[in-house]
């Protein structure tokens, strides 16, 4: 494997909350058009290891890159605008914009301020609204949410809530986007369309992604590399069949000691 095949990795990526250390020296990559999983049990470290590539938490130690970048401790608002995305657990839907109106605010403009800041300043950008709409409207589209597009977001149902997160990172260039359990609270039948979306997001659109899930099931439909973090350290990483069938995992997961 080459280097350049290498979208996403972290090295020893760590993070202490006073005295509690949530992630010790976490390693792992993600592939050029993979979809890796990154599991493990409740208070594993998951979400921090998120939080902390996308930006949101400086790392106590270690390094993220991007596309051959060190991007450790950049900004969201930086990464965003290199191709790195996230969603998240709760959906971060503005509850009394449209549906619609959610997607063309992720829409970054060329100055790289959010649309929404230009979105008066004349004629100048009259155009590029245009395009923003027409864009949320294809999303929308893709989403099988056109029905609910002038429906205000926090009207909407939990999974397409989800939907429209997901949405939201095809308002920009994204090259990895970090999903952080898009199954949760989401009904079976419509979390069969939000892994079609993965699916078919990865497979189109060349989408590279690496998803937080506890929904078993929906990691072994679409991931082909698995991490598995407990107390905050890589357990192991392999296919999802060697992840179930590893020991340790099964302890981890089932009260027993971490090896
Ligand atoms: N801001 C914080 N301050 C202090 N401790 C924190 C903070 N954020 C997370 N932790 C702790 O760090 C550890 C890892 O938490 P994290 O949320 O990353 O786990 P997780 O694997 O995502 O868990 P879950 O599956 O329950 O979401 C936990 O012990 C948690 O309580």
């Amino acid at each position: 494997m080459t280097s350049s095949e290498i979208v996403l990795s972290v090295a020893g990526l760590t993070k202490s909350f006073g005295g509690l250390h949530a992630v010790r020296g976490v390693d792992f990559h993600v592939n050029k058009g993979a979809i890796v999983g990154l599991i493990g049990p409740n208070g594993a470290g998951k979400t921090t290891t998120f939080n902390m590539i996308a930006g949101e938490l400086p790392p106590t130690a270690g390094k993220i890159t991007l596309l051959g970048e060190d991007i450790t401790g950049q900004r969201t608002d930086v990464l965003y605008h290199k191709g790195l995305m996230r969603t998240f657990q709760l959906s971060h839907e503005y509850a009394r914009m449209t549906a619609l109106e959610n997607l063309a605010v992720a829409a970054p403009s060329q100055t790289g301020e959010s649309i929404w800041s230009s979105w008066f300043a004349g004629k100048s950008v009259q155009k590029r609204e245009a395009a923003v709409i027409e864009l949320a409207r294809d999303t929308l589209e893709f989403l099988g949410l056109t029905h609910v597009g002038d429906e205000l977001a926090g009207n909407l149902s939990g999974g397409q809530k989800k939907l429209l997160e997901i949405g939201r990172t095809m308002m920009n260039d994204s090259k990895v986007v970090l999903l952080d359990e898009p199954g949760a609270g989401v009904n079976p039948t419509l979390m069969r369309k939000v892994a079609e979306m993965i699916e078919q997001l990865n497979a189109e659109r060349g989408y590279t992604f690496c998803i937080i899930e506890h929904d078993m099931d929906m990691i072994a439909r679409l991931c082909g590399k698995v991490v598995v973090l407990a107390e905050g350290q890589v357990l192991m990483e392999g296919t999802m069949d060697q992840v179930r069938s590893d020991e340790r995992v099964i302890d981890a997961y089932f009260g027993g000691e971490v090896a």
